[in-house]
Formats: C-alpha cells, sequence, structure tokens
C-alpha cells in the first residue's frame, strides 16, 4: 500500500518573491535608492543591461498577483519589505506611502485567506545607509533594529511571520568577497566582519521584537550540503572548509552561540577578534529557521582556490538548471537531517526551493509547458515529506517564485517563475507546474 504523501495539518503551502526582484517603481512615492538601485544602473554589472526599474511591476499590479496566488490555493506569501521604501534614507525620517503599499499588501493577503511572511532584509541596503559603511560599520545593528521596530509596530497585528535577513552568506560571499552582487566588493577583510555586523543585526531585531512582538520571528539561511569528491583525506578537509564557509558560519553562531573553528584558519589574519557580547546579541533564540535549498555541492580540495582552497566538481550525468545546479534532492533531506541532528527541535520553513530551466518560447495560450520544472517541484515535495516522516518539524513550504522575476545581475533570462512573465506586456501566464503546485495544495500533498 502506497503511504499517503499528506502534510501535517496546518502545514503552509507557499510561494516567494523578494521586493527588488519584483516591485519595480524603486523610487516612487517617496522611496529612497536602495544599493540595487545603484548596482543595477552601473554598467556592465547586469546581464543584458536589466535592472528593477520596471521588473515585474509588481508596485502597481499587487492586487492582480495577489489573485494570482488565490488561484494556486496559496495558504501563505513570503515577500521582503524594501527597507528604502518606508525609511529613505535608512532610519530617521519615515514614508507613510512606503509603509501603506506594505499595509495594504498584508491586508489584501488576508482577505484572500493567504498568511503573510515577511522577510526584513532582502539584499537591498538603503543607499544612504552604504553611504555610511553599510553592513560595514557596527551601527548597521542599529539601523536595522530601527528599522524593524517601524514595520513591527506598523504590521505586526497582521504579520504572524516575520523573518530578519534573507541569505546572509550571498550578502557576504556575493556583495563584498566576489563582487558579484551589490555593493561589488571585494575584499576579504570586509567578508567576516559583514558577517558578523548581518547577524548582530539580525539579533538586534529579534531582540526588539521580543520587547512588543506577539507572533513568531526567524531567520532564513541558504543551505547547500556539500560531499566529498574522493575518500582523500584533501577532499573530505576541503568539504569541511566549504561546509563552514558557507553553512555553520551562519547557522553556528545563532543557534549555537559560536563561529566555527574553521573560520579563524579559512581567513588567516582576516579573522577578526570578536567581542564576546556581541554572540550573546546574535544567540538571540528564534522562534524558527528558514531553509532555502537548491542543490548541493560535490567538492574537491583545490589550492588554487583561496581563502577556501576548495572547488565544485560537476555531475555531469544529472540534470543540471540554467542556473547551472545540479537537480539533487536527497540534498534536501541530508540537509534537513543535518539541521534537526545538530540543533534539536528548531521549527523549519522550507522558505525557498525553485529552479530555473529554459522554457522554450510557446504560442500565446493558457497554459506554459514547464515539464523540468514540474519534475523538479514532485521529486522536492516527495522528499520534504520523506523528511517530515523522520521527524523534521517542517511548518511549510514556499516555492520560488510566484512569477518569473529579476534574478540579480543574472537578469531577467533566468526563469524561476510559476507565472510565466512576459516582460514586454506583463501579461501573466500560468506554467504547468503552477497547475501541478495547485493540484497537490488542493490535496495537501496527496496528489503527489
Ligand atoms: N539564484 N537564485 C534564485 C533565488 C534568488 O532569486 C533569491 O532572491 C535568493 O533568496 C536565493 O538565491 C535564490
Amino acid at each position: 500500500m502506497t503511504r499517503s504523501l499528506r502534510f501535517p495539518d496546518g502545514f503552509l503551502w507557499g510561494a516567494a518573491t523578494a521586493a527588488y526582484q519584483i516591485e519595480g517603481s524603486p523610487l516612487a512615492d517617496g522611496a529612497g535608492p536602495s544599493i540595487w538601485e545603484r548596482f543595477a544602473h552601473t554598467p556592465g554589472l547586469m546581464a543584458d543591461g536589466d535592472t528593477g526599474d520596471i521588473a515585474c511591476d509588481h508596485y502597481r499590479r499587487h492586487a492582480e498577483d495577489v489573485r494570482l496566488m488565490q488561484a494556486l490555493g496559496l495558504t501563505s506569501y513570503r515577500f521582503s519589505i524594501a527597507w528604502s521604501r518606508v525609511l529613505p534614507e535608512g532610519t530617521g525620517r519615515v514614508n507613510a506611502k512606503g509603509l501603506d503599499f506594505y499595509a495594504r499588501l498584508v491586508d489584501d493577503l488576508l482577505e484572500h485567506g493567504i498568511t503573510p511572511n515577511v522577510t526584513l532584509f532582502h539584499w537591498d541596503l538603503p543607499a544612504a545607509l552604504d553611504d555610511r559603511g553599510g553592513w560595514l560599520n557596527r551601527d548597521s545593528a542599529d539601523w536595522f533594529a530601527e528599522y524593524a521596530q517601524v514595520m513591527f509596530r506598523a504590521l505586526d497585528d497582521r504579520v504572524p511571520l516575520w523573518t530578519t535577513l534573507n541569505e546572509p552568506w550571498v550578502v557576504v560571499d556575493g556583495g563584498y568577497l566576489r563582487g558579484t552582487i551589490a555593493p561589488g566588493h571585494r575584499n576579504l577583510y570586509e567578508a567576516p566582519r559583514v558577517t558578523h555586523n548581518l547577524l548582530r543585526a539580525s539579533g538586534a531585531a529579534v531582540a526588539a521584537y521580543r520587547a512588543e512582538g506577539r507572533h513568531r520571528i526567524g531567520v532564513v539561511f541558504n543551505l547547500e550540503p556539500k560531499y566529498p569528491a574522493s575518500t582523500r583525506q584533501e577532499d573530505r578537509d576541503a568539504t569541511r572548509r566549504a561546509h563552514a564557509y558557507m553553512n555553520t558560519q551562519f547557522t553556528d553562531p545563532v543557534l549555537r552561540g559560536v563561529y566555527p573553528e574553521a573560520l579563524a584558519a579559512l581567513y588567516g589574519a582576516a579573522w577578526p577578534d570578536f567581542p564576546a557580547a556581541d554572540l550573546e546579541c546574535i544567540r538571540q533564540p528564534v522562534d524558527f529557521v528558514g531553509i532555502n535549498y537548491y542543490t548541493r555541492q560535490v567538492v574537491r580540495d583545490d589550492p588554487t582556490q583561496p581563502p577556501l582552497r576548495a572547488a565544485g566538481v560537476p555531475q555531469r550525468q544529472r540534470t543540471h538548471t540554467e542556473t547551472g545546479w545540479e537537480v539533487y534532492e536527497q540534498g534536501l533531506i541530508d540537509t534537513l537531517l543535518w539541521f534537526r541532528d545538530r540543533y534539536g527541535t528548531v521549527p523549519v520553513y522550507l522558505t525557498e526551493n525553485g529552479a530555473a530551466f529554459y522554457d522554450p518560447p510557446q504560442a500565446a495560450g493558457p497554459v506554459v509547458e514547464d515539464p523540468l520544472r514540474v519534475d523538479y517541484l514532485e521529486r522536492h515535495l516527495k522528499t520534504l515529506r520523506r523528511a517530515i516522516d523522520a521527524g523534521v518539524d517542517v511548518r511549510g513550504y514556499y516555492a520560488w517564485s510566484l512569477l518569473d522575476n529579476l534574478e540579480w545581475s543574472l537578469g531577467f533570462a533566468k526563469r524561476f517563475g510559476l507565472y510565466h512573465v512576459d516582460f514586454s506586456t506583463q501579461r501573466r501566464t500560468p506554467k504547468r507546474s503552477a497547475l501541478r503546485y495547485a493540484q497537490i495544495i488542493a490535496s495537501h500533498g496527496a496528489a503527489l
């Protein structure tokens, strides 16, 4: 007898987006610029010269998009607040029209039976704060706590799920080490200081929430399991370094109050000596953790790649996405079981999971066929069910993404959406994966 794949009662079925990737109108109604406004308008940094000036025009089409969510039967929607829409200078003056946009969106979601899951920081730091040092400035923790408190006071009566940061690793690695995303720095000495101030900011926001919040608050990490390419000690050591750099550099301080020992050796002279009191702030207990899972990495030793001295080994025999990621659903349960075994019974939401596949141009019809994304969705949801059966406390799943959108510096060409967006007309068309997800939601998983 095949076991029912029904998910637990109360499990949330969602989709996720981020402000700069979908909203457009980044400077409308008194909003201030973010570092992405600057980065995207710097020639040569964005694929095809794409920017978030229009994106999915969600700032103006949000009511239509909420109806699309309802059409799928979503019970939750994860989105981010554009900090500089609400606080144009990052601190101080509140822009009422910016705050009002998010209040109207939240009210519309609730009217459609969709639970808001709000991310406070999804990479779009106010440019005015970057001018003051950004995440390199220890004051950034206070700036973030001030902004978080503005949002809590405005929306906590209606928002039951808050997260402080989205994927701090990407901000550090992409924004300060490799320069592939805003603010585009390339400085080994900056990276650990940014990690530390991001985590301090998250802790400060959690502490602020404890003073007046009525619901639950967490933080979102991208976790990518690392597997050694061979049993050679060099490859196993490289795998441990890669795991510390991408995963436990963030989860250990928040959930254990310590940085992994491997980081000091990895960063060498660039590793600062952080005050112990900082870790007490960082380790503020969270109510849940969001995990973004996309793929795994097979790792080999590579002395030519400092500071990590590790490199990924392509798994060419398997299906890959348009972003070059291997489809590897086993990595999802491996990650969830590792997380539970290391950190205990912290509730988890799978806050992002999805894939960019080439959706071939099709005659304008009612549905865009995307068989590879349907397969990806089914594989990962079945695996998620296995993790829940194994005792991992997973409370919800958010497909990345509701809409095709601006994939940061990769531009609009990388399409992750359940809905296809024709960016020349803003026409939304459901993909087959959207219809399949709706079936799964309607059966609470049994249709898997
Ligand atoms: N790439 N990719 C897709 C997706 C990105 O669009 C999100 O903004 C991030 O939170 C995370 O990196 C994942």
